[in-house]
């Protein structure tokens, strides 16, 4: 029996395989029987260590790769035979690979030229003024207001990437496959662009799947994060589902969860900051007392946090305070479990 596709993309029990090299180097499984759906409107986020298949998934949706087995389907239609051109799906990288002969609005409006509509059908072409138009109302969404006629090696590397973004969202892609495109970028930026690439495609009703090593990055961006694994999904859900219960302690460690506490039979993950020291303010659903061994010391946001060591526990952060009223490295301290700050694992 199959069960009928929904609307937007199907995959079902994709599997990507590298043949061995010339030195004689063994196959690679790199996707291992993936199935996944992705609904109109929605921004789904692959999330996983690197090498885990992630790019070889979404490479294999955009018709790069070939499958060893399995289907690519949107809306109930095959795409076996779709070459990636006609599957009307946008691509951006990690390196936004702009022109450097075109200023920015040329930039965008390539985006714009040429194309076929999803139906396979050639676009109508746009007069001077709607095109000129639809590039001021991308650059808007980018938030990049105004720099039509700038070069674009006068950019910073966000700029860039905005640029990027406004290029592959022009021909309104029914499905925009981005591959890291947050990850040359520095920290802060990334955390800044995250949440605008997030706007940029609720704005534009983009359908996305987005690739990406970070958890921050994957839980700001996306409304779904799968979480992949050796070639395969280890856990699918919104962000919150996944937090609040991680399938298995790799996932919750992967999600940012530091340290792992078994007891009585069944086992808890523990957030940074879940152990707090005893008398620095009540912990709401405060759980059972440890001692711990403080490690080193740092200052975060003019506060300061202590490595320490705790038994049975491992190795977790603990917020002390201001930081005058931090403890030596070797001192102990009384740490109590905030239940609160814990997700239940399975046995
Ligand atoms: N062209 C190729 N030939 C042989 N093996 C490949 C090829 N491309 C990828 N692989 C292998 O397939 C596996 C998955 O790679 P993939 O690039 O899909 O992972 P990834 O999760 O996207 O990693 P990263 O975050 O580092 O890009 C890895 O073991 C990789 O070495």
């Amino acid at each position: 029996m199959t069960t009928p596709a929904p609307g937007g993309l199907a995959v079902r029990d994709l599997v990507v395989t590298y043949a061995p090299d010339a030195r004689g180097a063994a196959p690679v499984r790199a996707v291992d029987r993936v199935s996944l759906d992705v609904a109109r409107g929605e921004i789904l986020a692959l999330l996983g260590p690197s090498g885990c298949g992630k790019s070889s998934l979404l490479r294999a949706v955009a018709g790069l790769e070939p499958l060893a087995d399995g289907s690519v389907t949107w809306d109930g239609t095959d795409l076996a035979r779709t070459p990636v051109h006609e599957r009307g799906f946008g691509l951006m990288f990690q390196d936004g690979q702009l022109f450097a002969h075109r200023d920015v609005a040329g930039n965008v409006a390539y985006g714009l030229e040429g194309r076929t509509t999803v139906d396979g059908r050639r676009a109508p072409r746009r007069t001077r003024t709607e095109t000129t138009a639809r590039v001021d109302e991308l650059l808007d969404v980018v938030g990049l207001t105004g720099y039509g006629r700038r070069a674009v090696a006068t950019l910073s590397g966000g700029e860039r990437q905005r640029v990027a973004l406004a290029r592959s969202l022009a021909p309104r892609p029914r499905l925009l496959l981005l591959d890291e495109p947050l990850s040359a970028l520095d920290r802060e930026l990334r955390e800044r662009l995250a949440v605008d690439l997030r706007a940029a495609l609720l704005t534009t009703g983009t359908t996305a799947v987005f690739v990406t090593h970070d958890q921050d990055e994957a839980f700001t961006v996306a409304d779904r994060v799968a979480v992949m694994r050796a070639g395969r999904f280890a856990q699918v859900g919104t962000p919150a589902q996944l937090w609040a219960e991680p399938a298995t302690w790799e996932v919750a460690s992967f999600l940012g969860y530091e340290a792992r506490l078994d007891v009585d039979g069944s086992a808890l993950a523990l957030a940074p900051g879940a152990l707090r020291v005893v008398g620095a303010g009540s912990a709401p659903g405060a759980g059972p007392q440890f001692r711990g061994t403080v490690r080193a010391v740092h200052v975060r946001r003019g506060v300061a946090e202590a490595t320490v060591d705790v038994v049975s526990v491992g190795r977790v952060t603990v917020v002390v305070g201001p930081p005058a009223l931090a403890p030596v490295p070797g001192s102990e301290l009384d740490l109590r479990l905030d239940l609160g700050r814990t997700a239940p694992l399975p046995a």
